[in-house]
């Protein structure tokens, strides 16, 4: 696969959807100058995605096991959304933007059921002209466990996920910015948000082999993302950026080491969010940890939680939404993981 270093990313858009982490159950009001593209809720129990009554896709997460820690990221377009649903999948458009959403039950194997799964949606981006499709997020309950067949369910998922790409020749120009965390319940739930014009250009870290070359070693189908996929917008635009670990190179750093590892977490956002890195991708604006919002903390052993909450409260701006979730990290010696938007 060819990857896109000096993309012409297009003129730039005058906007992008843009998210807030509000507390659980809040929804958009249009009459606040926006509208629902989609909702997912970090909450108590997974459930299919459905489609609400004011026509904007739903898709609950097993993410916590407290109520009072569950949350929802609502996605919010500036016009009116038309939504829909295809072979199990569910989506919303606004003519500029797609976010489209789906759940795999829980099962013995996954790869086949993935596939399945990932070519219905992007079937659905491709029949109604968002190809350009540049986040994707992936919940994978019992990631870390082997499947029927002795397989990590991890892998497993990866092997379901790089056969529809293949099958469609997606991700061979531009891959996007992903996140394959673990959950707690629920199969493997999932959402893409993607463009009609927003060309996306994918971005990655010198310090990281790419996911999508890793060796074996990993599983039999590499992971399939971008270190941080660039949406030209108006002003800088936005970054979003993958999870991110203590990886470098190929290899997990620290194995162990809460508070090490949460240092190469940053410095590796750190790296690919910069000047330089954003230079070198033919993105003149480069961004701070300082100026990243919507920030998920993925952290394995909640005993832990305290001490990366003081890590990340000091790298992060004290603006940014940051929420932190106990879950599962998609290589078993990796103890946390941070995701986040620059804008
Ligand atoms: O497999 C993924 O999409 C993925 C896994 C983790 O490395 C991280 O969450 C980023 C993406
Ligand atoms: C495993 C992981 O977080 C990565 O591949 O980036």
């Amino acid at each position: 696969m060819t990857q896109t270093r000096f993309a012409d990313s297009g003129p730039s858009l005058e906007y992008a959807p843009r998210t807030t982490l509000s507390d659980f159950g809040t929804v958009a009001d249009p009459a606040a100058g926006g509208y629902l593209l989609g909702q997912i809720n970090y909450t108590t129990a997974a459930a299919d995605p459905t489609v609400s009554g004011t026509g904007s896709p739903v898709l609950d997460l097993h993410m916590t096991a407290d109520p009072g820690d569950a949350f929802s990221e609502l996605w919010i377009t500036r016009d009116p959304v038309h939504s829909g649903t295809h072979d199990g999948v569910v989506f919303a458009h606004d003519g500029e933007y797609l976010l489209c959403a789906g759940r795999v039950p829980q099962a013995r194997t996954y790869a086949a059921a993935t596939e399945h799964a990932y070519l219905a949606a992007l079937n659905v981006m491709r029949d109604l002209g968002y190809r350009h499709c540049y986040r994707m997020w992936n919940f994978v309950n019992q990631i870390n466990a082997p499947n029927a067949e002795g397989l990590e369910t991890y892998r497993d998922f990866c092997l379901g996920r790089a056969n529809a790409f293949e099958k469609t020749g997606f991700g061979e120009d531009v891959m996007p910015a992903a996140t394959g965390i673990g959950s707690l319940g629920g199969g493997i739930g999932f959402y893409f948000l993607s463009g009609r014009s927003a060309r996306p250009t994918m971005i990655e870290n010198p310090e990281q082999m790419s996911a999508y070359h890793y060796p074996r070693r990993y599983g039999p189908k590499a992971p399939k993302f971008a270190r941080a996929a660039h949406l030209a917008t108006a002003g800088s635009g936005h970054v979003y950026v993958s999870g991110t670990a203590s990886i470098t190179g190929h290899k997990t750093r620290y194995a162990g080491d809460i508070v090490r590892q949460t240092h190469v977490s940053l410095q590796n956002i750190a790296r690919v969010i910069g000047a330089t890195n954003l230079w070198e991708h033919g993105i003149p604006d480069g961004h701070f940890l300082s100026n990243l919002d919507h920030v998920k903390v993925y952290v394995r052993h909640a005993e832990h939680i305290p001490v990366v909450r003081q890590i990340c409260t000091r790298a992060f701006s004290t603006a940014a939404e940051i929420r932190y979730l106990n879950v599962d990290i998609c290589r078993s010696d990796l103890l946390v993981e941070i995701e986040g938007i620059a804008y």
